[in-house]
């Protein structure tokens, strides 16, 4: 028998394995089983690959004295089960993306690089005998360091965690050295039985219902994908955690996918205090130690909770009874580089492989779920209320055509445009002065994002990129101003006089988060002394850069004090701001007038979000909409009507004009040196499709940004009434173009269900 081995290599195949000669010799010689590790010899390099199948000698295309050895197996058992490497043969398949690849991407990288897979974890404790008076008085931060490891009790606690809160590793070795402290291995032991930590709320009907319906599905040992479309506040969170009260106590593991990183402190606070439970979060900040540690954790059922970003839906399970993705419609969700995957679709592939629920929850279903529904394949639930006094916040239009903007003057006395009518920002005022916090949406950071010449129109442009950069600059610290791309991050100097034209009037034309956040400090000032009144918190990702600093912003919100939040789409993701009770949108609207057909969805989606933080508490709340085209017939539907009217409307729209979800899309992208050469290789590849394909061919055509980072892309769309037809379609004509003379030296990639173009 031979070994076919899958390795992390760009090539659609696999590839055959002897055994070494000295063990093929024995007579009781056994292959290393499908899903382990094996090294092997690969033309001069050495590389580490899974086991995928065996097959007999007969069956290989190269002669078997051709043949390699492998040089060694690394694991005594599978490391990927049944259910992992089938998995992995889907994604190959449905994503058209090499399986030694899909591996690579599934693998965390220390398992990649053939580590065992058991880490001997490094815990520290404290010697039970060391009193106040072993240290020296002015040893200040070694007894410092020596109590933070104290609070952890007699246990200690893993060195990673330490290090996270702050402990050094220089005083750890330096307080063992003095006898004052010890490491120690912790063995692993199976966790005990998850326990309630928390008495559940009462549910209301609705929510008892779609608890009951995904606890059926459970108890059936039964596929059933759930959308749970319920409106912001709605209490889906107690929904999740009752149903997975059930899963857990069956002694089966349960996934929980969140949309981004800044999401999972505080969700795993929330699945923390209602389960006594091994809680794992699984996230892209995560060092390789962790994250294999993650991985084991998932794979030997030690852990029984699993909170993860994208990613997580990969991780291998022992026993996995539910999948949930909050946010579901979030695009985070979609893989945008190497294996271009959709996490709610591969949960939903996973859920019907192992017979186990799987819930979508949204306030904003994508219209792809919402097709889904319709043709039977999800089954809704909807949460039409919110629960106890709160209500849903009243949407108002502010039409910026009849009111001019508000004024204000710099102290050298010139005059500037704060981008907020005085209808807004008298809005704003009442709703501080009763004591309320006020969040401002503005989808844009830094603070703005054009420098122009009013004398010739010269605007700074990146040379990279067909871009502006954003100008990056503080009316209170001058010092710290500079341009900025946004996609290439390509600095520069902020020119005093146009390099065009030599003017000294260069203008930041339009609005950032920094600007917009400054203006309010010079609106709400006092004006005695202009200091502050109200705080204001800026939320973007400049403020929140560093590791804790959202943990904090998010602290001091929910302190809870008379505030100005001034965020970007962070904001809009499932966070719990009682005491919100006024969201203002000063342009949110601009997304229903651009050219991509999805924009109108996706700005929707965010207003409908950053809207649901309103009025969450007991007292009601309410989103005020600043528009320059009140007469926009999206943008009227969708605050008079809500969000699902809307979305069907949408919906019959790209149903008449056969666009996604009514056809299924592949988009091919190639990127080269020059534009030219990008758009030949496509009309060869083109050329190549097989006769009487059936698909709609839209492009070549330049990429929505086509310069970027000094390469251009050009792009072609396939498009498909039918799945099936598609993936035949792709199945002779991908991989064969890939290796034409004109595409070979450049970068083409293929983008199964692409969200955007
Ligand atoms: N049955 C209930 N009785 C009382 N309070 C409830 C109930 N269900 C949920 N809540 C509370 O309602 C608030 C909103 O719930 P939750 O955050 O789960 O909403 P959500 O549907 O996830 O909203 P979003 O989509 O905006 O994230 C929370 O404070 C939650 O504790
Ligand atoms: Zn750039």
């Amino acid at each position: 028998m031979l070994l076919q081995v899958a390795l992390p290599v760009p090539l659609y195949r696999v590839f055959d394995y002897r055994l070494p000669t000295a063990i093929e010799a024995l007579s009781d010689a056994v292959l290393p089983a499908v899903g382990c590790r094996v090294e092997v010899p690969f033309g001069r390099q050495t590389l580490i690959g899974i086991v995928v199948a065996h097959i007999a000698k007969t069956s290989s295309n190269v002669p078997v004295n051709k043949l390699k050895s492998i040089n060694r197996c690394l694991d005594a058992t599978p490391i990927l089960d049944a259910h992992m490497l089938k998995l992995a043969h889907w994604l190959a398949g449905y994503y058209h993306y090499p399986l030694g690849d899909v591996l690579a991407v599934i693998l965390p990288s220390l398992v990649r690089q053939g580590k065992p897979l058991d880490l001997l974890i490094t815990h520290w404790r404290i010697l039970p005998h060391v009193t106040d008076d072993d240290f020296h008085p002015n040893a200040k931060k070694q007894k410092q360091q020596f109590d933070m490891l104290k609070l952890h009790g007699e246990r200690g606690a893993s060195e990673d965690v330490l290090l996270l809160e702050g402990m050094e590793r220089a005083f750890l070795k330096t307080l063992e050295d003095k006898g004052l402290i010890e490491r120690y291995i912790e063995p692993k032991q199976a966790p005990a039985p998850v326990k309630l930590a928390k008495l559940p709320l009462d549910m209301n009907a609705e929510q008892q219902q779609a608890v009951n319906a995904i606890i059926a599905a459970h108890e059936a040992h039964h596929y059933t994908g759930f959308l749970l479309n319920g409106i912001t506040g709605s209490g889906k969170t107690e929904v999740y955690l009752q149903a997975m009260q059930q899963v857990l106590e069956a002694g089966k593991q349960v996934l929980i996918l969140v949309p981004e990183i800044g999401l999972t402190p505080q969700t795993r606070a929330r699945f923390a205090s209602r389960f006594a439970a091994h809680i794992v979060l699984l996230h892209s900040g995560m060092n390789n130690t962790h994250r294999l540690q993650g991985w084991q954790d998932c794979r030997t059922g030690h852990a029984q909770i699993v909170i993860g970003t994208r990613s997580a839906v990969l991780y291998p399970f022992k026993d996995l009874g539910l999948i949930i993705v909050d946010e579901a419609h979030d695009g985070s969700y979609k893989q945008q580089d190497t294996l271009r995957y959709h996490a709610a679709d591969v949960a939903l592939y996973r859920g019907l492989q192992q017979h186990i629920p799987v819930v979508l929850g949204t306030a904003t279903p994508s219209l792809e779920h919402l097709k889904l529904v319709a043709d039977g394949k999800l089954v809704e639930r909807r949460l039409l209320t919110r629960p106890g006094n709160a209500k849903p916040a009243t949407m108002q239009l502010i039409d910026a055509r009849l009111q001019s903007t508000h004024q204000q003057t710099t102290d050298d006395g010139a005059r500037y445009d704060t981008g907020l009518t005085d209808a807004m920002i008298g809005a704003i005022r009442q709703t501080l002065e009763a004591g309320d916090q006020v969040l401002i949406f503005l989808n844009r950071r830094g603070y703005a994002p054009v420098l122009l010449c009013q004398a010739c129109g010269w605007q700074a442009d990146c040379p990279r990129c067909d871009a502006h950069l954003t100008v990056h600059y503080s009316r209170q610290n001058r010092q710290n101003a500079y341009l900025k791309c946004h996609h290439c991050d390509w600095q520069a100097y902020i020119p005093t006089v146009c390099p065009d034209c030599g003017s000294p009037n260069l203008d930041a034309k339009g609005m950032g988060t920094t600007r917009l956040s400054e203006n309010l400090h010079a609106i709400f000032a006092n004006p005695q002394t202009s200091k502050q009144i109200y705080p204001i918190i800026q939320i973007d990702r400049d403020t929140t850069r560093r590791k804790d600093s959202w943990e904090r912003i998010y602290q001091r919100i929910n302190q809870g004090a008379p505030a100005i939040l001034v965020g970007t789409q962070m904001v809009a993701k499932g966070h719990h701001f009682p005491n919100v009770t006024l969201v203002c949108m000063p342009n949110a609207d601009r997304g229903f007038l651009s050219a991509d057909f999805r924009s109108p969805e996706h700005t929707a989606q965010l207003m409908i979000q950053v809207a649901g933080r309103a009025g969450r508490g007991d007292k009601a709340g309410r989103v005020l909409i600043q528009t320059l085209q009140p007469d926009n017939e999206l943008l009227l539907k969708l605050v008079k009507d809500g969000y699902l009217s809307f979305a069907h409307e949408l919906l019959q729209e790209r149903k008449m004009m056969g666009l996604p979800p009514y056809s299924h899309a592949a988009l091919i992208r190639c990127e080269g040196k020059t534009l030219a050469a990008t758009v030949q290789a496509l009309k060869d590849a083109i050329a190549n499709l097989p006769q009487g394909h059936n698909l709609a061919v839209l492009g070549p055509i330049d990429a929505p940004m086509s310069k970027k980072n000094s390469r251009y892309h050009s792009q072609l769309l396939l498009l498909a009434k039918d799945r099936r037809q598609l993936h035949q379609v792709l199945n002779q004509w991908w991989q064969p173009i890939l290796a034409l003379p004109s595409t070979k030296y450049l970068k083409l990639t293929l983008d199964i269900d692409p969200i955007g173009w």
